[in-house]
């Protein structure tokens, strides 16, 4: 299992002659991952070993190693969630509602309930943060080993069954339903059903990919191991070679992370300039949830005519990350009721982000 250390645990380590059990040494290993590491990325020019790793190194001892049987088969207990009106609103301006116009009449009532309105709307990403708290969780699940500073976000998938509730106390059902041997990472696929507690109703379901760099390699080479409950291109979609149907252009804040990190997901890499460098990036980055509230939130105010009732589903893959303050530029093109789209970072000319949104109808006021 990955682990942090406390600050005396490298001493402790070359006390013992920094030897594992298989006779080979824990330092040995953590070299053998750095170089592992930088063979792979090579943006990870910083990687430190190994004197700056004290105090947040994680080791991969002989009964922490990958056991991905153990994994699968893990059982999460349900929890509960519960969330208020204030949760909603504060999510619907980390993801930027009103930043532009505080008065956008599309957007002003994700966040604030005008006359004769009962209470705010909820942006339907506001479902992702229902499996932000299996996080902690991960670096206990048994038989699973990774380095949480390498951890990244590679997708997210969600299906809606109703219009979310603006305060709500909810029952979360979660399963591991992938786990894929990459060799140079692994990736690992967690589902959470969310039903209301009092009725029983299913309200949304996400399917969360994250992707583990260093945490490959743990099966034969010429067999690699995977497991997935589900066909793998049921999320994935092609990005379209035509002119887009509409594109939309916004500017994240310099604080974006920093305010965005208050819906609940305190990952160091978006807010401490050092996890961040160790984890290969020259300052902390944006959270993926957060560019895709971005993208998703284009769709709804182009295409839906900001009514967010009207999706039915949502795909991202995370293609590279985003710095706090660049602009994002989300393409959008229609299938049908498929809204396909691709977010890019207009500063650096590159995708960040693509996958696809999924409506019940369209409005036609909006096209
Ligand atoms: C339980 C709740 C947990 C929630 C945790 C969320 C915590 C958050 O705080 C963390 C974050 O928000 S991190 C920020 C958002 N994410 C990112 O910035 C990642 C951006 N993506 C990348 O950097 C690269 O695509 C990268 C690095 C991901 C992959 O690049 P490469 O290593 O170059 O990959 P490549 O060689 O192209 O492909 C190797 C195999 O991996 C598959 N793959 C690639 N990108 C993937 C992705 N994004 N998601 C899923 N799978 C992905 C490829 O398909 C390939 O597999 P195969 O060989 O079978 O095709």
């Amino acid at each position: 299992m990955g682990f942090f250390l406390p600050d005396n645990s490298l001493s402790n380590l070359e006390r013992h002659g920094g030897e594992g059990r298989d006779g080979e040494g824990f330092l040995t290993r953590e070299h053998s991952l750095h170089l592992q590491l930088r063979s792979a990325y090579p943006y990870i020019h910083k990687y430190p070993f190994p004197t700056q790793l004290r105090g947040c190194i994680a080791i991969m001892s002989d009964d922490s190693v990958m056991n991905p049987e153990l994994v699968i088969n893990h059982k999460f207990p349900q929890v509960t969630h519960t969330y208020s009106e204030r949760d909603v609103a504060l999510y619907a301006l980390g993801i930027g509602a009103c930043a532009k116009d505080a008065l956008d009449d599309k957007e002003l009532k994700y966040v604030y309930h005008e006359d004769g309105q009962q209470s705010i709307k909820v942006f339907p990403t506001f479902a992702a943060l229902f499996s932000i708290g299996l996080t902690s969780q991960l670096s206990q699940l048994p038989g699973f080993a990774f380095d949480p500073r390498l951890l990244l976000h590679g997708q997210q998938y969600i299906e809606i069954y109703k219009p979310l509730p603006t305060n709500c106390l909810m029952q979360n059902k979660s399963s591991i339903v992938g786990l894929h041997d990459k060799g140079k990472a692994a990736i690992l696929e967690i589902e959470v059903v969310s039903y209301e507690k009092e009725t029983g109703e299913p309200l949304c379901m996400n399917r969360t990919t994250v992707y583990l760099r260093g945490a490959g390699g743990f099966s034969k080479s010429s067999q690699p191991y995977s497991f997935t409950k589900y066909p793998r291109d049921q999320t994935s979609s092609k990005t379209p070679k035509t002119q887009p149907f509409v594109v939309h252009e916004e500017c994240t804040q310099p604080a974006q992370a920093l305010l965005y990190r208050l819906s609940g997901d305190y990952n160091p890499l978006h807010s401490d300039p050092k996890i961040a460098e160790v984890a290969g990036f020259s300052r902390p980055i944006l959270h993926g949830l957060c560019t895709l509230g971005f993208a998703v939130r284009a769709i709804i105010k182009t295409i839906c005519n900001g009514d967010a009732n009207l999706v039915k589903a949502i795909s991202g893959r995370f293609l590279l990350h985003v710095y706090p303050g660049e602009t994002l530029i989300t393409e959008m093109w229609l299938q049908g009721l498929r809204v396909l789209y691709q977010t890019k970072v207009k500063e650096r000319n590159r995708a960040v982000l693509a996958g696809f949104v999924d409506l019940n109808q369209l409005r036609s006021s909006s096209l």
